[in-house]
């Protein structure tokens, strides 16, 4: 039987780098995304009321009408409105766009949104900011471990995210419970966060669907495709689903961390017991390979695209 590991994040612990506390916290964190690609972090950044307004504010904005909806458009692919997917009727998105300067100022970048919209977007971005730190700490504790912290300047000047946010309403009756279709994220890094209803199932290395419940003040934090073609796979990056099964409707939102550039796996992955798996490749353009129709269905998109034996 497994159980997802669940890592204290909170301000308790003082994570400092370099701190005891820090250095644990670090093995334990990389540990787990090797062996699960996933774990569940603790974090108490986000102030309980931010929290409750950000959800307050999702389920405004998925109970606008339609023709407002649609209006949220981006010329990159995965960060408009999705909604009314034939396959998977119960998941609507919508996808906002941000950048992390370095002075800590966050502004999203492209958003085509109808004004009017201003507090919706204030209460994001001040989420997203605090949970962008989050996703700092895990990237620069996982450069650290593999002892590449060389590379994390560079790293975090190509770091671009999408924030999606999701409604999956409850089924009714003689409807199918899924929520969302299983894959594996095509990001480095996710956070994933949800108002108090469950449903998502990750996989193990061995096949086993494993059920994740959370506290409000729980994020679930993944490795996804582009993390295990940069490690070499050392990362895993898991396959998994949303499922519905209480009555009430759930949100979540997700934070992909994204590069604008190349990754290439650092050479210290590679030894002979090691070989290289995969080429350096355009992170965005995997993203418009992986949006092609006849690619949707590749068991691993990453290898086809640019794994070595491909
Ligand atoms: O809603 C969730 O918890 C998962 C969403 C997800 O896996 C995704 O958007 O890639
Ligand atoms: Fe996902």
């Amino acid at each position: 039987m497994h159980k997802l590991p669940t890592i204290d994040f909170t301000n308790k612990r003082n994570l400092n780098p370099g701190s005891t506390s820090w250095l644990t916290t670090s093995i334990e964190a990389t540990r787990a995304l090797e062996q699960y690609g996933c774990f569940i972090a603790e974090y108490d950044q986000v102030p309980l009321d931010l929290n409750n307004a950000v959800f307050q504010a999702l389920q405004d904005l998925f109970d606008l009408p339609i023709e407002t909806k649609v209006q949220n458009k981006s010329r990159k692919p995965l960060y408009g409105y999705v909604g009314q997917i034939p396959f998977i009727p119960l998941y609507e998105s919508m996808g906002f766009d941000y950048s992390n300067t370095h002075d800590g100022v966050r502004s999203f970048t492209d958003v085509m949104w109808p004004h009017g919209n201003k507090a919706f977007r204030a209460t994001l971005l001040a989420y997203n900011g605090l949970v962008a730190k989050l996703e700092e700490m895990v990237t620069r504790m996982v450069f650290e471990s593999y002892g590449v912290e060389k590379h994390l300047d560079a790293h975090r000047n190509m770091v671009t995210y999408l924030c999606r946010c999701m409604k999956y309403r409850r089924p009714e009756k003689n409807e199918t419970n899924m929520g969302f279709v299983a894959h594996t994220d095509k990001d480095f890094i996710t956070i994933l966060h949800q108002n108090q209803v469950d449903g998502l199932e990750v996989k193990a290395r061995d096949g086993e669907w494993l059920t994740v419940n959370l506290l409000p003040t729980s994020y679930i934090v993944m490795s996804g495709d582009a993390a295990m073609a940069w490690s070499n796979e050392r990362l895993y990056s898991p396959y998994h689903r949303v499922t519905m099964n209480g009555n009430a409707s759930r949100y979540s939102i997700a934070q992909f961390s994204f590069l604008e550039g190349i990754i290439e796996t650092p050479e210290e992955f590679v030894d002979e017991e090691h070989p290289l798996q995969f080429k350096p490749f355009d992170h965005l353009k995997y993203l418009d390979f992986y949006n092609k129709e006849e690619n949707r269905k590749l068991e691993c998109a990453i290898r086809t695209y640019c794994g070595v034996l491909e």
